[in-house]
């Protein structure tokens, strides 16, 4: 369970939120939703422990996740607006670096078996700079097929995908949910993302 009280952040001398808080549940979708520049990247960051918020508290499974530090890590699956993809490295090769260091102990096979469910069949060894921005964008996905984490932040997830990715990773971030992941995410599309529960936060300009 991840729960966040009275969370406040800053950026510079302006403060983006105050007073944000919730609870999420095993099997729950949390969307945040807001305008552009209200903070929503910047609580996401917050939740991963990557940004350092003014106040408020954060806990995973009813600790503070600074004190967990690594251990809350493994459990989190983190996908930011950058994909993460090195340029020279095969699509094969990203998805084996990123699945040892999200700690997925994964068999070669299943990997490949990942990029094939992303659409990327016949295109796994080719240097990731050959490919599309999409395509590069599936591959950073594959993470998502293979991974454990109980915990998904994404960012923006659905940006650069056809009408086809998108309906795939709908069906992802379901599946997940269903099987009693948490999620939080951010999108500006419209699009349904899960049958399970859903909880909504709004962000706005001067929270
Ligand atoms: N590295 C930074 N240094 C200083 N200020 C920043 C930095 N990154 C973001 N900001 C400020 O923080 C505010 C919130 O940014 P953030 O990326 O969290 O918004 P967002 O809601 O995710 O926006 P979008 O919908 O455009 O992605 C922005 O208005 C921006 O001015």
């Amino acid at each position: 369970m991840l729960e966040v009280v009275d969370l406040a952040c800053r950026r510079g001398d302006r403060r983006l939120f105050s007073a944000v808080g919730f609870r999420l549940e095993p099997g729950v979708l949390l969307h945040v939703r807001g305008r552009n520049g209200t903070g929503k990247t910047t609580l996401l960051r917050a939740l991963c422990g990557l940004f350092t918020p003014e106040q408020g508290r954060i806990h995973w499974r009813g600790e503070d996740i600074r004190e967990l530090g690594d251990e809350y890590h493994r459990e989190l699956l983190f996908f930011g607006h950058l994909n993460g993809i090195k340029s020279e490295l095969t699509g094969i090769e990203n998805l084996r670096i990123s699945a040892t260091l999200d700690g997925d102990g994964v068999e070669d096979a299943d990997l490949w078996q990942a990029l094939a469910r992303m659409g990327l069949d016949g295109f796994e060894d080719l240097p990731t700079k050959m490919l599309s921005q999409g395509q590069k964008k599936r591959v950073a996905l594959a993470r998502l097929v293979v991974s454990g984490a109980p915990l998904w932040v994404l960012d923006e997830p659905f940006t650069a995908l056809d009408v086809d990715a998108v309906a795939l990773l709908q069906v992802l971030i379901a599946e997940h949910v269903e099987r009693g992941g948490l999620a939080v995410l951010t999108t500006h599309q419209e699009v349904p993302l899960t049958s399970g529960q859903v909880q909504r936060l709004d962000l706005e300009f001067g929270y």
